[in-house]
């Protein structure tokens, strides 16, 4: 619960329901050598090595043999560490992925970077490769100045990168607004000559300076960072409730927010009166005038009018526009006309910081996550109540939780709740969150008394529409939904067995080269620190950027790739959602995106000032092998299941209101379920179809303790809590053992409370303690009548997430297959261009049509191997005295590690991963009858 949502990853938890069964579509057997999946997959100890064709040095058969040997178990590790995240948008994590399968030899360079020789595929792969990128550059960018345009062979991109910096320098002007935390100007390299033509369907993509009012900068850095409103903010603002509580129609309430500022006041001035000429009138006319003064817009883009009026009117709304098509101005703009505060619950901390910064001068804002300190918080909230905040950024933890809820008892009125990326509602969307779960529409009006919801995204199938809508009681007149395609992305696509040379070809080709921003998308946190220094080291300024890395170093990256100090950001899905870099002109996706909706999403990062930009894929099979197989490593058996809610609402626990605690490391190790599923399944036995607990923040909740100062008999005369520590606690090694729930039961106080307490005491110099175990904490409210159907559902709703996800990677891969293999150029498809292929698709699977593209997606991974029994019955016979299930015994055989049989002690075993390229079902079902015959064999011996 404490746990806030800034991760990368979306959730874990991802997909469409079940499609309507396609018509099957053989997928071509000359799709790619690696897709024909050998009848056995080959013991890797036993492989020949194959014959180098082509190497920078004379490798020797031992040291190959020695090279391989090493590398196949860094495959296996890398296998083993991709553990998905939460966030999920779920990021996995592993190591840099040699791929010692095929034909080609590995080494590592000094610098620890793994090169595979791969046979030449053709003659002049990469100069067709850049040659076609040439073409299309002619065809497409016809102001591109020959005499500025790098070729691959191009003399020194080093220069344009030297010569980029100094321009940096030299040309680095700050301009400051109020909610800004910190501001870059943008800055002009040597492409900005490279013009990219703007499209003539590109609309009004006006970039005006939204900042440039001469204001003075209000915001510093550190605490008081997101102390936004600048000089807006002095006086309260009457959002709160009037007297005669006729909160709803006191428009009058906004008067006075705008109040002057040194230098500003004719602004102010004017934004007040474009404001009350609003709430008279509700005409394009007079929202054109605001838009004017507070953004600087001439005009409204499509779909942002009709989102303003309605959500004015106090419609809830449903908002479906593309990437970079200005969703955020439906809300910022009806938050200057309604009188009270607009609530924008966001999934991640990154895309609220960055919205916040974004804010226009005239509209305070202010931002409450889990993680700031305790001061951070309570700050927002206190500049929440004396009325200095008009637009609250929340993460979806925070939202409701008593504390914030707390505030609003003071009178003051929610005009607007807006759910930025609403997709993330629905567990058929491809980032389901299950704190999302608790935006329901009857939960925000009972607690909020909020009238008017604004769901914002730009990905959603029908089947997440439906459901957002239907949590959100949006009826299906108020949705605004425009197509989400969008039309300057060129879009292009290229098979790759050796995806780090071709990224490196590609980015010295036209027009990649010329490039000033670039993103390159990986799955994995390794594969993003391996690409950058590969791309450094050929003198291409680049960065990583992953969950891994600590949250300043992230933003330091964010801050020098928005100020054009690097040209290439390698990120994982971390870096993308709400990203709003104008000028970004490429994205490159190294590895395959988990669905089309994450290809949208990432895609849409280029291009946002509407001029003709690239993204290119490199489709490789193995990468998806190995996505597909992650999918599956959030399953449960339906008997874990139960083990957990027995545990949950066991007899000895009480339902009086006493706080419970469950183990995150300890329980997931003992159930060998993820942490991950363990909260989603919390979160809904609290707001599923009945309440049967309640969360509250997380802890660490085991204390050990030692006194100082004053002996533990004395101060217990003296403190309750120390008496109740001397009772409860354990002594171990002459500390004091004990379970802070249990303490603060016992005390009728809150964890949070007995916590100061001790810190009181530490600080004077009585004790010293430490804190450890992390662990979920509930109270119970209600115990299920049917463990065992409770456990049934819940299992079967989370299998049915996981098909989805799966089915949404599939339909990634086939789409991006399709546009490979099968693509007949009819549509205007040419070369590595597939533009129009791609968009086709991504229209049928938006709209539910009957995908043209068949929907079994590899049929070969459904088959059995022969020799997939045998190594079961061997793998047993192995390892008897281990406890497995059948799933835990599939995941093995899939590389998959989870709690109880993590990589560190399993990737060595010789079948582990080996069965990645067979369907997991097909595994598991294997598994299920080799354990059964196992235990029947071990019984009739004993
Ligand atoms: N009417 C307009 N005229 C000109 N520029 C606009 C207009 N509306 C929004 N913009 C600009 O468009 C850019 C993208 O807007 P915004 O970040 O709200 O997009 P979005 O729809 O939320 O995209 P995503 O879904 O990718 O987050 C912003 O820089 C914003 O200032």
């Amino acid at each position: 619960m404490a746990s806030d949502s800034d991760s990368d990853s979306g959730s874990y938890v991802s997909a469409t329901p079940p499609r309507p069964s396609h018509p099957p579509t053989p997928i071509p057997p000359s799709l790619n050598s690696s897709v024909r999946v050998s009848s056995r997959p080959k013991p890797k100890q036993r492989t020949k090595p194959a014959p180098t064709k082509k190497s920078t040095r004379n490798v020797s058969p031992h040291s190959e043999r020695r090279c391989k040997e090493k590398l196949r178990s860094s495959k296996a590790q890398d296998v083993a560490d991709l553990n998905n995240k939460p966030e999920s948008e779920s990021e996995a994590q592993s190591k840099p992925n040699p791929d010692p399968g095929r034909d080609g030899v590995f080494f590592s360079n000094q610098e620890n970077i793994s090169i595979r020789i791969c046979k030449p595929e053709s003659s002049s792969s990469s100069s067709n490769f850049t040659s076609s990128f040439a073409r299309l550059v002619k065809l497409r960018r016809p102001s591109f100045d020959p005499a500025l345009e790098f070729k691959a062979d191009a003399p020194d991109p080093i220069q344009a990168e030297n010569f980029a910096q100094n321009q940096v320098k030299s040309k680095q002007t700050k301009r400051l607004h109020p909610n800004l935390i910190r501001v870059e100007a943008p800055i002009s390299g040597p492409f900005d000559q490279l013009k990219r033509p703007k499209l003539h369907n590109e609309g009004n993509f006006v970039r005006l300076n939204i900042n440039g009012y001469g204001r003075k900068p209000s915001f510093r850095n550190g605490k008081r960072r997101y102390s936004a409103g600048g000089g807006f903010r002095r006086k309260k603002w009457t959002g709160k409730k009037s007297n005669n509580g006729d909160k709803e129609d006191d428009l009058s309430g906004l008067d006075g927010i705008f109040e002057k500022q040194k230098g500003q006041p004719k602004l102010v001035k004017e934004v007040e009166e474009a404001v009350e000429a609003v709430r008279k009138d509700l005409s394009e006319e007079n929202l054109r005038n605001l838009l004017k003064l507070s953004h600087g817009f001439d005009l409204f883009r499509e779909g942002q009018l009709e989102a303003i009026k309605n959500v004015v009117l106090g419609k809830s709304t449903m908002l479906i526009l593309p990437t970079g098509a200005g969703k955020s101005l439906c809300y910022q703009l009806p938050a200057l006309i309604l009188p009270g505060v607009t609530l924008v619950v966001s999934p991640l901390l990154a895309l609220m910081v960055d919205q916040l910064k974004k804010l226009p001068p005239v509209l305070p804002g202010g931002l409450l996550s889990s993680n700031q300190t305790s001061e951070e918080s309570l700050e927002t909230l206190n500049r929440l109540r004396s009325g200095e905040i008009k637009v609250l950024f929340v993460s979806p933890e925070r939202f409701l939780n008593s504390e914030f809820l707390s505030v609003f008892e003071d009178n003051l009125t929610t005009s607007l709740v807006v759910i930025d990326e609403a997709h993330c509602i629905s567990e058929w969307s491809h980032n389901f969150r299950p704190s999302y779960l608790r935006l329901k529409a009857s939960l925000l009006t009972k607690k909020l008394n909020v009238k008017c919801i604004l769901a914002m995204t730009a990905t959603a199938t029908s089947e997440t529409l439906d459901s957002i809508m239907k949590s959100l009681e949006i009826l299906p007149n108020n949705l605004i939904q425009k197509s989400q395609i969008r039309v300057n992305l060129q879009l292009s696509i290229s098979s790759s067995e050796n995806r780090s040379k071709d990224l490196l070809v590609l980015l010295k080709s036209s027009p990649f080269v010329g490039m000033k921003s670039i993103i390159v998308y990986c799955k994995f946190q390794a594969e993003t620190d391996m690409i950058s220094k590969l791309l450094c080291d050929n003198y291409i300024k680049a960065k990583s950027y992953h969950s891994g890395l600590h949250a300043k170093e992230r933003s330091l990256v964010q801050e020098l790739f928005c100020s054009n100090k690097i040209r290439v950001v390698v990120a994982t899905v971390a870096f993308g959602m709400g990203l709003d870099k104008s000028d970004v002109e490429g994205v490159i996706h190294y590895s395959l995106p988990e669905s089309l909706e994450e290809y949208i999403q990432e895609t849409g990062r280029a291009g946002r000032d509407g001029r003709l930009s690239h993204c290119h894929l490199f489709l490789d099979t193995t990468t998806y092998y190995k996505i597909r197989s992650l999918s599956y490593s959030n399953g449960v058996d339906e008997y874990a299941l139960s083990r957990l809610l027995g545990q949950i609402f066991s007899d000895e626990v009480n339902l009086t209101g006493g706080i419970q605690s469950l183990l995150k490391e300890a329980t997931a190790r003992k159930l060998d379920i993820k942490e991950e599923v363990l909260f989603t399944v919390l979160t809904m036995l609290e707001i599923g179809e009945e309440q049967y607990l309640q969360l509250l923040p997380q802890l660490k909740v085991t204390c050990s303790l030692s006194f100082h100062k004053t002996s533990p008999h004395l101060l217990a005369d003296k403190y309750m809590l120390i008496r109740s520590i001397l009772n409860l606690s354990e002594k171990k090694g002459g500390l004091y053992v004990f379970d802070i729930p249990s303490v603060a039961n016992i005390l009728g106080l809150q964890a949070s409370e007995v916590l100061d307490q001790l810190k009181n005491l530490k600080l004077s110099d009585e004790i010293t303690y430490e804190l450890k175990d992390q662990a979920y904490c509930f109270k119970l409210v209600k115990r299920p009548d049917d463990l065992f159907a409770l456990s049934a559902r819940l299992t079967k709703w989370l299998s049915q997430v996981e098909i989805c996800k799966v089915q949404k990677l599939d339909i990634m891969y086939k789409v991006a297959n399709f546009a490979l293999k099968e693509c007949k150029g009819d549509s205007g498809c040419s070369g590595f261009l597939h533009t129009s292929c791609i968009q086709e698709h991504i229209i049928e699977y938006f709209s539910n049509k009957q995908m043209t593209i068949g929907d079994e997606c590899n049929n070969a991974m459904k088959q059995h191997s022969p020799f997939l029994h045998a190594d079961m019955k061997s793998f047993l016979k192995n390892n008897s005295s281990v406890k497995l299930t059948p799933r835990a015994l599939a995941r093995i055989m899939h590389g998959i590690p989870s709690p109880a049989f993590p990589s560190s002690s399993w990737a060595r075993n010789y079948l582990w991963g080996r069965y990645v390229e067979i369907d997991f079902q097909v595994v598991l079902e294997a598994a299920k009858i080799e354990l059964m015959n196992f235990i029947k064999k071990s019984t009739e011996q004993s």
